[in-house]
């Protein structure tokens, strides 16, 4: 049995990319990186070159050298390495996905392009094809962000039929809020497919609609929690889940009042002690007191208590 016979689920991280104090990728972080997250956050699965790893910001060298990385350091240790390799232009797109075949990647996810949109399912289902055509029996999962896309098309058109066109369809990954679509998803998806969630604040309101398990960033420090969460949900003690979810999202209210991918990958480098470095330009890097806030705000949710 493959990795890719093994259906994704539970918590996947979505990884910050490491920066060295110059702004360039840092790759001898990635192994103690891995080491952490799974130590001591109990998280199995990473999703690398997403929209936590500045994707965008990177070049198509920088992301292939990155999943490369990922991809040799997680090996014996996680159990799937998903590769976002969704770029604006579906060349590069092809390229990268090409490349996370070749180093073994366990899947490859691909998010709409956002500066030419497709204003249709179907042309959105014709990229999305058209990338998983040159890298045809890797796992492929349909990365759905309207909010950040600007592509306002339902995740469950863009499922209809999505099998016919990517025969390695194995999931999406819903980072959106309506529940009502992501439900629909859920229930239209066969059995070896994976929904996961993205919207960590909400990940509790997704688990009944089915979510098989979540992708998202504050996993890289809160891992540990939100596994308590999930095994609470599955035992039916709702109390238990709900508690740590509205834990967790006093930590998160706090982030998002001022919410930057800057404070979030500054809160991984404090609470892991690992050094991730600042995000790349345009993200601006966090300003020190607000970084003290949370970190105050996280001991005090986390640590202490
Ligand atoms: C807009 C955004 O960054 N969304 C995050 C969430 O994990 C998000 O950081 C979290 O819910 C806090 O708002 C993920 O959905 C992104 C993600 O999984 C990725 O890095 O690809």
């Amino acid at each position: 049995m493959t990795s890719a016979d093994i259906k994704l689920k539970r918590l996947v991280a979505a990884t910050f990319t490491p920066f060295t104090a110059e702004g360039e990728i840092n790759l001898s972080v990635i192994g103690p990186y891995i080491d952490y997250l799974k130590e001591k956050q109990g998280v199995d699965s990473i999703f690398v070159n997403g929209t936590t790893g500045e994707s965008m910001s990177l070049s198509v060298a920088e992301r292939k050298t990155l999943a490369e990385e990922w991809c040799q350091k997680a090996k014996g240790k996680m159990d799937q390495v998903i590769v976002h390799v969704g770029c604006l232009s579906l060349k590069d797109s092809q390229e990268l996905a090409h490349h996370a075949k070749q180093i073994g990647a366990d899947g490859i996810a691909v998010i709409a392009p956002s500066f030419f949109k497709p204003t249709t399912s179907d042309a959105l289902k014709k990229f999305l094809g058209e990338v998983s055509s040159a890298a045809p029996n890797v796992p492929f999962y349909y990365y759905h962000m309207p909010a950040t896309t600007g592509v306002n098309v339902l995740a469950r058109d863009v499922l209809e039929g999505i099998e016919e066109l990517i025969p390695s369809f194995s999931g999406l990954k819903f980072s959106g809020s309506d529940l009502m679509d992501f439900g629909l998803c859920v229930s239209y998806i066969q059995s070896h497919c994976s929904a996961l969630y993205g919207i960590d604040e909400q990940l509790l309101a997704a688990l009944p609609f089915g979510a098989h398990g979540a992708v998202g960033s504050t996993y890289n420090y809160l891992g540990y929690h939100v596994n308590k969460l999930l095994t609470a949900f599955e035992k039916g003690d709702l109390f238990e889940a709900r508690k740590i979810q509205v834990l967790s999202n006093t930590l998160l209210l706090l982030l998002l009042l001022l919410f930057q991918t800057h404070l979030n990958k500054q809160l991984m480098n404090e609470v892991s002690g690992l050094c991730l470095g600042l995000p790349r330009l345009p993200v601006m890097p966090c300003p020190q007191d607000h970084s003290l806030r949370l970190v105050k705000k996280f001991h005090s949710l986390f640590t202490e208590s």
